[in-house]
């Protein structure tokens, strides 16, 4: 009995989806297994679509569903535009305000009394009613394809009395909502990842383990109806030390579940010793992590890990590998000075959002050593140079009071320091050539 229920579920489940899939135009290209791969949708930002004439004859499936989506495009003022972005989806949602269900999935979707409001997907938020979500808090989306419902994940900044301050974090959101329809759910959930939010496609929870061969889910599996971008694969280096040694902490509490909610695959290798990062970065095949090196720790391990890809002999290519950073040191100036975030958190967001920070970098060459050491934020000479020296012999005992230890030893036998610095301004010619990762310029010290 339970069985032929089931097997009957299964089959409307399958008549629906297939008549939800012709009706979005996707049958065609997926019987024809012409759109296998997911895709990714350049943001356009045209509003408004010009009428089809009674010449134009030729009207693809793609054309009609532009036009749909063209249809709800409607900007918003220009004064307003900056906060809210332009109009790229709108319909009727229902927001689930439970905590938790006890009910199944399914379940829930179908007997559910749905209080819909109207919400509109902008370029920059997700708005219904007096709420906003904005688009650059959302970590990704989970749908199973053929229910009514999608759950949008978001990390929106939330602020916190304390004392007499008012402090500001990150923490996780989740939002389900139900759509009129699965076809609506789904054009939803497109036009999210039309936005660059990664889709977690989830198993339908009619799909058990006992799932037969025919089964619709192995028939049209998700990647074929959702345009969900792929994804990204990179190599994490963590320095366990940092922070006194609270960073493997604060990436596998706070950072890894972000990641994984945004599809990323990652290796994650934690150094062992100081110049680990850089032999990693110096030898790794890049087709590992075609998607970049996160480095999570302070700012040491960030200046390993760039000297190790500069000193590759395939330099060029290493240039344009991201260096994403999580910060989890003592000393984090890089991420504050790139992004300006400190907290893990955002930086992890500002990763999983994507779009890439051109920063400068500058080589100290070494002339009687021989040596070329990369920077980007800072170099020293003399007093300090020899303090941080000093201060490494210290890590371990007195953290980051080392550096106060350190001086304070370094003052009470201050040696004389002399020195001349050259000043060599970059070529417009190697400025070019370096644009994808930064300008050069070169700075020559002698002493
Ligand atoms: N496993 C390790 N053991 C000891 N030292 C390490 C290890 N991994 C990296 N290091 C060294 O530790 C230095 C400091 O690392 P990092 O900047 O990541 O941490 P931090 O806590 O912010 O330290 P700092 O206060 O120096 O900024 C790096 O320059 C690196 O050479």
């Amino acid at each position: 009995m339970e069985k032929s229920q089931t097997i009957s579920k299964n089959t409307s489940l399958r008549q629906a989806t297939q008549q939800s899939l012709r009706r979005l135009g996707l049958c065609p290209q997926i019987t024809t297994g012409q759109q296998t791969s997911p895709v990714i949708f350049p943001e356009k930002r045209n509003s408004r679509g010009k009428p089809a004439t009674r010449g134009d004859i030729s009207v693809t499936n793609d054309d009609l569903k532009k036009a749909k989506v063209e249809e709800h495009r409607i900007d918003i003022g220009d004064e307003q535009c900056d906060l809210l972005g332009y109009e790229v989806f709108s319909g009727k949602l229902s927001l689930d305000k439970r905590k938790s269900s006890k009910h199944s999935e399914v379940q829930t979707s179908e007997n559910m009394n749905l209080d819909m409001v109207d919400v509109k997907l902008t370029s920059k938020a997700l708005i219904w009613g007096s709420e906003m979500l904005r688009l650059d808090d959302v970590v990704s989306l989970s749908y199973c394809v053929g229910l009514r419902h999608f759950t949008v994940h978001a990390y929106p900044l939330r602020k916190s009395s304390c004392g007499l301050f008012v402090k500001s974090r990150r923490s996780r959101k989740d939002f389900r909502f139900f759509a009129s329809t699965s076809e609506d759910a789904l054009q939803w959930v497109n036009t999210f990842a039309d936005k660059q939010c990664y889709v977690n496609s989830l198993p339908h929870p009619m799909a058990s383990k006992k799932q037969s061969s025919d089964s619709i889910f192995n028939e049209f599996p998700p990647e074929s109806y959702i345009r969900c971008k792929s994804p990204p694969k990179v190599l994490v280096i963590l320095n366990p030390r940092s922070g006194h040694g609270r960073s493997s902490k604060v990436f596998q509490e706070l950072v890894e579940p972000i990641f994984k909610l945004a599809g990323f695959e990652l290796e994650v290798v934690k150094t062992t010793s100081a110049g680990h990062a850089r032999k990693l970065a110096a030898s790794v095949d890049f087709s590992t992590c075609p998607d970049g090196i996160i480095c999570v720790g302070g700012d040491g391990i960030i200046n390993e890990v760039l000297n190790g890809l500069l000193s590759r002999d395939n330099q060029r290519e290493a240039m344009t590998v991201p260096i994403g950073i999580i910060p989890a040191g003592s000393d984090n100036s890089l991420v504050w000075t790139v992004l300006g975030v400190r907290d893990p958190v955002s930086a992890a967001l500002a990763i999983v959002k994507g779009g890439l920070t051109a920063i400068d970098v500058f080589a100290v060459e070494w002339i009687h050593a021989g040596a070329i050491h990369f920077g980007t934020t800072v170099t020293y000479f003399g007093f300090v140079s020899d303090v941080l020296e000093l201060s490494e012999k210290y890590q371990k005992r007195f953290g980051p009071l080392r550096y106060f230890v350190a001086g304070f030893l370094k003052f009470f036998c201050l040696p004389k320091y002399s020195y001349e610095v050259e000043y060599l301004p970059s070529q417009r010619e190697e400025r070019k050539n370096f644009s994808r990762s930064g300008n050069y310029r070169h700075v020559r010290a002698l002493h």
